[in-house]
């Protein structure tokens, strides 16, 4: 995996790569994970009120962690072989043992994800997260917590978007809907869970 300059202007923290993986090798893995992980659609609790979550999530992790989703625990699935050899490479290149991963699977434009940072305390102060996308290219918002200044981003089959620094504080990020588009896309989320495990996910992710 090698990794081009970031291409689009984004606020520090955020660094998006194209075409990491090929066209081909994205699409056939979005197929392969299609059919391959068990997915669920937990009903999860924001603000008191119980949702169905707008997209198809998998959570992919070592035996030994333990995290969750509103007030849920994910079950933690066993890392498929390509997977695995992901975060192997990613471990190489950023030097992070990714010893968790959220899959979400947005079928079409109507599924989507609301806006939240990723700032839960067991992924640490300055969390580094690799987000792949694979399939259906979709709109990525960013907004600065205080100022609420926007940025968007169009993230293709293939790139790699990495958050790092102080990009969970200040900012939070959202996947949203996009009626016209009528393909489906898988994201990856590579995170690093720390040792104090059983600290909740909610962060009011909708
Ligand atoms: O689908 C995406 O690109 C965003 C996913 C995300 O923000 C998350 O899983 O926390
Ligand atoms: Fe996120």
């Amino acid at each position: 995996m090698t990794l081009s300059q970031p291409e689009q202007l984004l606020p520090s923290g955020f660094d998006y790569h194209p075409a990491v993986i090929s066209l081909d090798k994205s699409i056939a893995l979005y197929d392969y994970l299609c059919e391959q992980l068990i997915w669920q659609q937990p009903r999860i609790q924001v603000f008191g009120k119980y949702h169905t979550i707008p997209r198809k999530q998998c959570f992919i992790a070592d035996d030994d962690v333990v995290y969750s989703y509103s007030k849920q625990t994910l079950n933690n699935s066993p890392w498929p072989a390509p997977l695995l050899a992901m975060r192997h490479r990613l471990q190489r290149t950023y030097g992070f043992d990714f010893n968790a991963l959220l899959v979400n699977w947005y079928r079409d434009g109507q599924d989507k994800m609301g806006w939240h940072s990723d700032d839960e305390a067991e992924l640490g102060q300055e969390p580094c997260i690799v987000s792949i996308s694979l399939g259906a290219s979709r709109k990525f918002k960013i907004k600065h917590k205080v100022t609420g200044q926007q940025y968007e981003l169009l993230l293709q089959s293939g790139s790699v978007l990495v958050m790092h620094g102080d990009s969970q504080q200040l900012y939070q990020h959202a996947l949203p809907a996009q009626a016209k588009v009528s393909g489906g896309r898988i994201n990856l989320t590579f995170r690093t869970v720390g040792q104090a495990l059983t600290k909740a996910y909610s962060n009011g992710r909708k």
